[in-house]
């Protein structure tokens, strides 16, 4: 699939809250996959569909060990669509955290260590998960894009 432009924070894109995706087609399921292409070149482990320009409540979540996190599991690309997250831990935990719109810089951010969270497939199902650690980090941050939210307006 071609490579999508990533947009940077500054871009009014970024700054909305997206839209609920309704209907579960083939342009769904392409825009998903060109989605995970550009993640994937970009050594990104999370992108969400406002980073590619796109209005919608879609986000894909990956995860591999990295210098940061190296016991991280290794989790194939998952495409949320929808998410809502249900509960989340008193726990917090911070951690560094980049960001594919801020690029070259790293902040440390302080996340819920486990979250329960419900969210559509590309079919259209409903999934429900409890996350926790490192891959709770990553739904938080991508869920932070749909709402128009940043690591800027986090790391104060
Ligand atoms: O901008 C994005 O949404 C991609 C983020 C995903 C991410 C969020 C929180 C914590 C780690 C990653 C990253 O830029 S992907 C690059 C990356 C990969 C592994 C570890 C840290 C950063
Ligand atoms: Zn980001």
């Amino acid at each position: 699939s071609a490579l999508l432009p990533i947009a940077l924070v500054g871009e009014d894109i970024l700054k909305q809250q997206a839209i609920a995706v309704q209907h579960f087609d083939a342009a769904l399921t392409e825009l998903a996959q060109q989605m995970s292409a550009s993640m994937a070149a970009a050594q990104g482990v999370g992108i969400a569909a406002p980073q590619v320009h796109s209005p919608l409540a879609l986000f894909i979540m990956a995860s591999r060990p990295n210098e940061r996190y190296p016991d991280a599991p290794n989790m194939a690309p998952v495409v949320v669509v929808n998410p809502h997250i249900i509960h989340v831990s008193s726990d917090l935990v911070s951690g560094e955290e980049g960001c594919l719109s801020v690029p070259g810089q790293r902040f440390i951010i302080q996340r819920h260590k486990t979250i329960e969270v419900r969210y559509q497939n590309l079919q259209g199902e409903w999934q429900q998960a409890e996350l926790t650690d490192f891959i709770a980090r990553i739904f938080q941050h991508e869920f932070d894009h749909l709402q128009g939210i940043t690591l800027l307006e986090r790391s104060r």
